[in-house]
């Protein structure tokens, strides 16, 4: 299982994406405001993608969860990483880093992909418990 997280701005096409972690590294909340002076779009989506393999050979499976919301001007307390400059759509105005920790968790970009996990691993319980047994098995064969 892998997971990774992106930050796109809709003015940019998309990006910084999957770079969102050294553009903030680089840059800080201030400077990714700085991304859209130009434009009148600041519309941005979080983005979570977890992605489920039940072995080397086995087919990944992809899970997407967003959340749509605005690059704004950093507020907040809990400065998790971007958190303070995103306001989510569903946020009643407020940032992520001004949202209590289960109301973030309610509307997140990362429980939307694991929403959809959970569902895929509910459905195709047994599948995935086979294949990962056939897997397991394939291996076994090759070691000494
Ligand atoms: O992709 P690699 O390079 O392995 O880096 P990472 O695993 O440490 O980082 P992520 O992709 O999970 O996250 C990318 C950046 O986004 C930040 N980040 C991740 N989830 C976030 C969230 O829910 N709210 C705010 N910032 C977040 C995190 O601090 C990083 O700066």
């Amino acid at each position: 299982m892998v997971e990774d997280t992106c930050l796109c701005f809709n003015a940019l096409g998309g990006l910084p994406g999957p770079y969102i972690k050294w553009f903030l590294d680089k840059l800080g909340h201030d400077g990714l405001n700085k991304l859209l002076a130009a434009y009148d779009d600041k519309s941005a989506y979080a983005q979570c993608v977890f992605a489920f393999s039940a072995g080397p050979d086995a087919e990944p499976v992809v899970f997407d969860g967003r959340t749509a919301g605005k690059i704004v001007p950093a507020r907040g307390e809990n400065a998790f990483g971007w958190d303070p400059v995103f306001e989510p759509d569903e946020g009643n105005g407020l940032t992520y880093a001004q949202m209590a920790k289960d109301d973030k968790n309610a509307i997140s970009h990362r429980r939307r992909s694991l929403d959809h996990l959970t569902a895929y691993l509910r459905e195709h319980a047994a599948d995935v418990g086979a294949q990962i047994e056939h897997e397991a098995a394939k291996r076994a064969k090759t070691l000494p």
